[in-house]
Parts: C-alpha cells; sequence; structure tokens
C-alpha cells in the first residue's frame, strides 16, 4: 500500500495538466443559470413515457429539495430507471414537464447539456478507467469537465489538487491514491465513481444502486458517504436494499414508484407502514 503524498506535490505527478502560466483555472465554474429560489431542483409534473402504447411512466409528479437526499424505491418495473433517463435526457418523455430549477427545460437539452448544466448520473455498474490510478481517475473527471477551461497537458492548479485531496478523504480512498483502479475492490471503485462525479461539482446527484454488490462493510461506509454529502448536493438514489434505504433516508422522505406513478411518499416509517407499499413491494 503506497502513502499518499503530500497534497502539495500532487500536481508534480500529473500527466495532464493546466492552461497556460498565469490563466486561473481552479474556482473554474461558470455559474450554471439553475434558478432554485422557490426551493426545489428538480421539478416532475405528470411524465408520461410510452412504449410503444406501454407506459413506463404514468402521470409521475416529484419535486425535489435543494440539498435533499431522496430515495426512491418500488418494485421491478416500477419506473425508477425510466425517471432517471428522464432526467439525463436519455429518454424524451411521451408528454409531462422536467425542470432543473425553475428555468431549466430538460426535455428540450441533449444528454451531454443536461450534464454540463449539473446533473451528474451513476449508473449500477462502476465503469472507472481500470488502467489509471485512482488519482488519474478523478482528475480525468475534473479535466471532463466541460465547463472548465481545456486543460490537457498543463499541470494542476493547487487548487485543483486540493479538490482532490478532499474528494480522496471523502470517498476514503487516500491509501490507494496511486492504485490502478482495476485493482480496486468493487466497492472502492463505486466510491471512485462517484468521486469522479463530484469531481464536476454536480448540483444534483443520481445513483443508481450504488449499494448493489457490496460487502456489508462497504455498504455502511457507502451510508455513511451520501450521509456526508447531504446538504451540500442534492441526490436522488434508487436502491432496493431497505436497510441502506433505512440508514440514508433518516427523517427524509422516500419515495415509492409503482407502475409508472408515485404511490406514496413520506418518512421510510410512514412508507414502510403503508398497506399499498406493503402489498406491491415490501411484502413480497
Ligand atoms: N426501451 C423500452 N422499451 C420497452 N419497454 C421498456 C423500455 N424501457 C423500459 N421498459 C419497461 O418499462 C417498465 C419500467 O422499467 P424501468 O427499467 O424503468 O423499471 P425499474 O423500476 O427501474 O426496474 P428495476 O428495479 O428492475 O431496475 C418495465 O416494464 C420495462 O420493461
Amino acid at each position: 500500500m503506497s502513502a499518499m503524498p503530500p497534497l502539495t506535490d500532487l500536481d508534480a505527478r500529473s500527466a495532464v495538466g493546466d492552461g497556460p502560466a498565469g490563466e486561473a483555472t481552479a474556482g473554474r465554474v461558470a455559474p450554471r443559470g439553475v434558478d432554485t429560489t422557490h426551493g426545489a431542483i428538480l421539478y416532475l409534473d405528470d411524465v408520461t413515457v410510452s412504449f410503444d402504447g406501454f407506459k413506463a411512466l404514468n402521470g409521475l409528479s416529484l419535486d425535489v429539495g435543494v440539498g435533499e437526499l431522496r430515495c426512491i424505491i418500488g418494485p421491478n418495473g416500477a419506473g425508477k430507471t425510466t425517471m432517471m433517463d428522464v432526467i439525463t435526457g436519455k429518454t424524451r418523455p411521451t408528454s409531462g414537464t422536467a425542470f432543473f430549477g425553475q428555468n431549466i427545460d430538460l426535455t428540450r437539452l441533449a444528454e451531454s447539456e443536461i450534464a454540463a448544466s449539473g446533473i451528474g448520473r451513476k449508473f449500477q455498474r462502476p465503469t472507472v478507467f481500470e488502467a489509471h490510478t485512482v488519482f488519474e481517475n478523478l482528475e480525468l473527471a475534473m479535466k471532463a469537465d466541460k465547463r472548465v477551461r481545456p486543460t490537457l497537458f498543463s499541470r494542476l492548479t493547487g487548487e485543483q489538487a486540493d479538490a482532490i485531496g478532499e474528494t480522496l478523504a471523502l470517498i476514503r480512498l487516500e491509501d490507494a491514491v496511486w492504485r490502478e483502479a482495476g485493482l480496486l475492490s468493487h466497492g472502492q471503485k463505486q466510491w471512485l465513481e462517484i468521486g469522479m462525479l463530484l469531481m464536476q461539482q454536480p448540483l444534483l446527484l443520481l445513483l443508481d444502486e450504488p449499494v448493489a454488490g457490496m460487502t456489508d462493510a462497504e455498504t455502511e461506509r457507502t451510508a455513511e458517504l451520501l450521509n456526508t454529502l447531504r446538504g451540500r448536493h442534492s441526490l436522488v438514489v434508487v436502491e432496493h436494499d431497505m436497510d441502506f434505504v433505512t440508514r440514508i433516508a433518516g427523517g427524509g422522505k422516500v419515495t415509492v414508484l409503482h407502475e409508472g406513478s408515485v404511490l406514496a411518499e413520506g418518512t421510510m416509517a410512514q412508507v414502510q407502514a403503508d398497506a399499498r407499499v406493503i402489498e406491491v413491494y415490501l411484502g413480497r
């Protein structure tokens, strides 16, 4: 296990880097113009998605508040993935509206534009660059950020190195910083990918079954990580592991989807006691 060098040395290890001398690129994120003055970051209103007449989403309405960690649960086929696909522009609603803040109409933007506007998505399977180190993965993620001035073939600024150091601490991969990502455990790869998303400073983070395939210890650490992110980012987490959902939901809202729309919404205790939720999901 290689020890992590002081962060001041990190830029010296950088394979790619900053722009011409004197051009500040840290603190680099342009205002993205997401209007959240009404307190919500995501508004889905009466969204329907039909696949050849079959309604994967059927009049789905959902608001997520700024800084909220919203858990989405529901049986297989309830429409959870389709909902994420609508938010990220992968699937267009047949009808209904989807807004990021009050002003950004997600149904009119390309997937890349939505990502650039501040929505990050993590799919179920980790997709890290296996041949690169943990550090390089975080660095590449930061530099893939379209809002950052192109910085290939130059060095990291101190601020960028600090940002990587902070993320490493958050995802607890400081001891693995120079390890090839392909050598990490499944859980570590998942954390690294979350870290890669964080490097792009998303306003809204979508996580699809983040603890699937994790050990109990990894699941516990992931719960701690998400609890740390609560309030700093807005998060939507789709998950089937109810113990995990209980741990990250706290007293916050859990939304239960069923047949493409919201069946119930409330605290974990409230939805767990809901007879309809027990019938279609929890009681199975
Ligand atoms: N491209 C598609 N064409 C036809 N039907 C689709 C398509 N995508 C999804 N569906 C259907 O829409 C429904 C909702 O699927 P979706 O994947 O959103 O559910 P889910 O809640 O994410 O399920 P799971 O928990 O199994 O991941 C399912 O019945 C699925 O078969």
